[in-house]
């Protein structure tokens, strides 16, 4: 996981202190990267009561991330949360930019249609850089102090990679902490998302809106108000392209049913069906569109009819050609689990796709994997997929999830009798990223797990 230490932008914390006293936490050892601590006595000490009885562990609060680029409607989203009725007590946090001093923005806990306002700056403040420490401790923290909020959101400003900030909290998750990512959800401004797009980055990587758009798990298509319909339908195509397992809405001034973005565990389950999604709507894309050069750049020579007037909502045919998903599906009975990480290490960590290269000793011949200069840098932002495991009881499924270079293989429950998730062959594995060229990938996959070539199909 990189970071840079750049930018380090402050983060705010929200407490609910309704009806708390305010006081110093000057001799809390557990938190020292916090400032102007407001600690409730009473609280602190059954806190401390608490940390030697033999209560219960505390429920596990989902937390999830917010993004999407400048003016997308975060704010306006996290509004109408922390207004509208719903079961949970939502605490905020502002991941913004320092300009305002990320200090004196208004935090936020939501209840019940009811918010109340308090904040909290962390030191050193900012939960794209700084890592576990900060973040997730200082939430922990609150949340032995306070408990007065079972689900929190955090807004990431518009200009953050949210993959690392998502790392942070899902992996915590396996540190056995007291949150857990529930799931990314990102805004798209309709109108501006393909100008947002077009910017590119002097050290050639990819810019933020891509990346928040391929690694959501929930796409909100806000500001529709703005678009007609066709370019809706558009949008939601394109959208579908680049991130194939997100599931997408289209709203206007933020108002989302919120079944569809609280509590959705996107982080637990995979079923085979978001699976079968994810090919249904990259198969129909390349019966409507035969490019199969991922490099493409639209716009010359394609084809279409590009709307001259308005560049911000030109319905080009693809929003970024270099995104794309991909999904590598497994006829075989079982997938040898080993060989399989083995070869994603690969795709994640050395950021290529292996080919082989045949080496020659004497008259022996060994096969090597090896990395191809000719070829564009692969950067897999999100993997997510099922498979049934070689080697383990019959009915065995193993769920793989993956943020940028991080992924994490969990036996699932299996779902037999609910006909849900039923999987014809060994399973799906579907990538989001750059660089992915189907072709390669699958000639790879092939070689790599010695799998014959009617073993694999991709789309
Ligand atoms: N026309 C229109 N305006 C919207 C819609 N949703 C939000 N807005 C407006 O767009 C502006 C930006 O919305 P915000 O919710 O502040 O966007 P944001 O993503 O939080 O913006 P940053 O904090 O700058 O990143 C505000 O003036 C909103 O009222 C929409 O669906 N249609």
């Amino acid at each position: 996981m990189s970071s840079s230490d750049d930018d380090c932008p402050p983060v705010a914390v929200p407490l609910n202190n309704n009806a708390l006293d305010h006081a110093n936490d000057d001799d809390d050892e557990e938190m020292p990267d916090l400032v102007e601590t407001l600690v409730d006595s009473a609280v602190a000490s059954s806190k401390n009561d608490n940390d030697n009885d033999d209560s219960p562990p505390m429920k596990k609060i989902p937390i999830t991330i917010i993004t999407g680029f400048l003016g997308s409607g975060k704010s306006t989203l996290l509004d109408y949360i922390l207004t509208e009725k719903h079961d949970f007590k939502v605490a905020v946090i502002l991941n913004e930019f320092g300009d305002t001093g990320g200090i004196d923005q208004a935090m936020n806990v939501g209840m019940g249609g009811e918010v109340v306002e308090e904040w909290l700056e962390l030191k050193n403040g900012c939960l794209c850089c700084t890592v576990k420490d900060n973040g997730v401790m200082a939430i922990e923290n609150l949340m032995k102090k306070k408990g007065k909020f079972d689900y929190i959101l955090l807004e990431t400003t518009g200009l953050a990679d949210p993959g690392p900030i998502a790392s942070i909290f899902w992996m915590d998750d396996d540190l056995g902490s007291e949150i857990y990512l529930d799931g990314i959800v990102t805004l798209v401004d309709s109108r501006n998302v393909r100008k947002e797009l077009a910017t590119k980055k002097e050290d050639g990587s990819l810019n933020e809106t891509a990346k928040q758009i391929a690694m959501a798990d929930r796409l909100i298509l806000n500001k529709t108000d703005l678009i007609t319909s066709q370019e809706a339908d558009q949008l939601e195509e394109d959208c579908r392209t680049m991130n194939g397992v997100a599931q997408i809405v289209r709203t206007q001034h933020s108002r989302v049913d919120l079944n569809f973005v609280l509590d959705i565990a996107a982080f637990d389950a995979v079923r085979a069906k978001e699976l079968e999604q994810a090919d249904a709507a990259l198969k129909k894309d390349q019966d409507d569109h035969d490019h199969d050069d991922p490099n493409h750049i639209h716009g010359d020579g394609c084809g279409h009819d590009h709307n001259k007037d308005d560049t911000t909502t030109a319905p080009s045919r693809h929003l970024d050609q270099s995104i794309k998903t991909t999904t590598l599906t497994f006829n075989t009975p079982t997938l040898d689990q080993k060989l399989f990480e083995h070869w994603l290490q690969i795709l994640l960590w050395e950021h290529h796709i292996p080919e082989v290269d045949i080496v020659v000793h004497g008259s022996a011949e060994d096969q090597k994997f090896v990395s191809s200069s000719q070829h564009p840098k692969l950067d897999i932002l999100r993997v997510k997929g099922i498979f049934k495991p070689l080697d383990r009881p019959a009915g065995t499924k193993v769920v793989i999830q993956g943020v940028q270079e991080l992924y994490d293989i969990k036996e699932t429950v299996s779902s037999a009798g609910t006909g849900q998730d039923d999987l014809e062959g060994a399973g799906k594995i579907v990538f989001i990223g750059r660089g992915l060229d189907n072709q390669r990938l699958l000639a790879s996959c092939l070689r790599f797990m010695k799998l014959n070539s009617e073993d694999v199909s991709v789309v």
